[in-house]
C-alpha cells in the first residue's frame, strides 16, 4: 500500500519530516502517536498523495461546507463515482437511493436528527461525524484519518473507530489518545520530531515508550 524510504518533507525551508521510512501493508491498522508538531499530519498527507485515487480522508479540520446540510456534506465523499449532472440535481431534491444510503451511514455514525440541519448549526462532534460520514461514503480501500474521533465522547469514539476498521481493509491514523490507538491498532508509529522512534505491534509498545515520546 505504501512504500517511503528515506522520505524527508518540508514547509518552504523547514523540514518537518526527517528521512522517514515506512512501509504498510494491505490488511494492516497502524496508528501515529506523538507529540503535537511532531509530524503526524504531514505525514499523513503524505501517504494521501502517493494513493489519492484510494484514499478515504478524515482530515483534523472537518473542512464542511457551513450552509449546506449534513447529508448534502455526506453525499460530498461520493461525487466522483457520480456525473456532474447527477450531483447537481441531487443537491437540489435528492434521490432516494443516495438519500437511503446516507440515512443508513448517518445512523452508523450517531446523526438521526441532524442530517437535514446546516453544518455551521452542528456542534463540533456532530461536524466531526459529518467528516466521519462524508469520509466513510468515499467508499475506498484504505481510510486515512487525522485525529478523526478527537472532538466525539470516548464511547461514540469507540465504536467509530470499530466502524472505521470494519469498512476498510487498511488504516493509518493519527492519534493523541494512546490508549485509543492501543486498542484500535495492531501497529503504533511513535513520531517525535519528525523522525519514527518506534515502530512496533501494539502489544509490544511499553508505557516507558509512549512516556519517553512525550517528554520535553
Ligand atoms: N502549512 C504549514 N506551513 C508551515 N509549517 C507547517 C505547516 N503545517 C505544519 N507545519 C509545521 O510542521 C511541523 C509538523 O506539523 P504537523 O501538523 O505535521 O504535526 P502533528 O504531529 O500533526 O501535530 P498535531 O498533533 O498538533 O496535529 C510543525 O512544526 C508545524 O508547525
Amino acid at each position: 500500500m505504501f512504500e517511503l524510504h528515506n522520505i524527508s518533507l518540508k514547509y518552504r525551508e523547514q523540514t518537518v519530516v526527517k528521512d522517514v521510512s515506512l512501509t504498510i501493508r494491505e490488511g494492516e491498522s497502524v496508528a501515529l502517536v506523538g507529540p503535537s508538531g511532531a509530524g503526524k499530519s504531514t505525514l499523513l498527507k503524505h501517504l494521501r498523495s502517493v494513493q489519492a485515487t484510494k484514499i478515504a480522508w478524515c482530515p483534523q479540520h472537518a473542512g464542511l461546507v457551513p450552509m449546506l446540510s449534513a447529508y448534502h456534506n455526506i453525499y460530498m465523499g461520493g461525487l466522483s463515482r457520480r456525473s456532474s449532472l447527477y450531483n447537481l440535481a441531487n443537491l437540489l431534491r435528492p434521490f432516494a437511493g443516495p438519500k437511503t444510503e446516507i440515512q443508513v451511514l448517518a445512523e452508523s455514525v450517531e446523526l438521526r436528527d441532524e442530517l437535514h440541519r446546516r453544518a455551521d448549526e452542528l456542534s463540533g462532534g456532530q461536524q466531526q461525524r459529518v467528516a466521519i460520514g462524508r469520509a466513510l461514503y468515499q467508499q475506498q480501500a484504505i481510510f486515512i484519518g487525522d485525529e478523526p474521533v478527537s472532538a466525539v465522547d470516548a464511547i461514540q469514539a469507540d465504536k467509530i473507530l470499530s466502524l472505521i476498521s470494519q469498512r476498510h481493509q487498511t488504516i493509518v491514523l493519527a492519534l493523541h489518545d494512546t490508549e485509543q490507538a492501543l486498542r484500535v491498532c495492531q501497529r503504533i508509529v511513535g513520531l517525535k520530531d519528525g523522525a519514527i522512534v518506534f515502530d512496533l505491534p501494539s502489544a509490544q509498545v511499553t508505557a516507558e515508550q509512549l512516556a519517553a515520546l512525550y517528554q520535553a
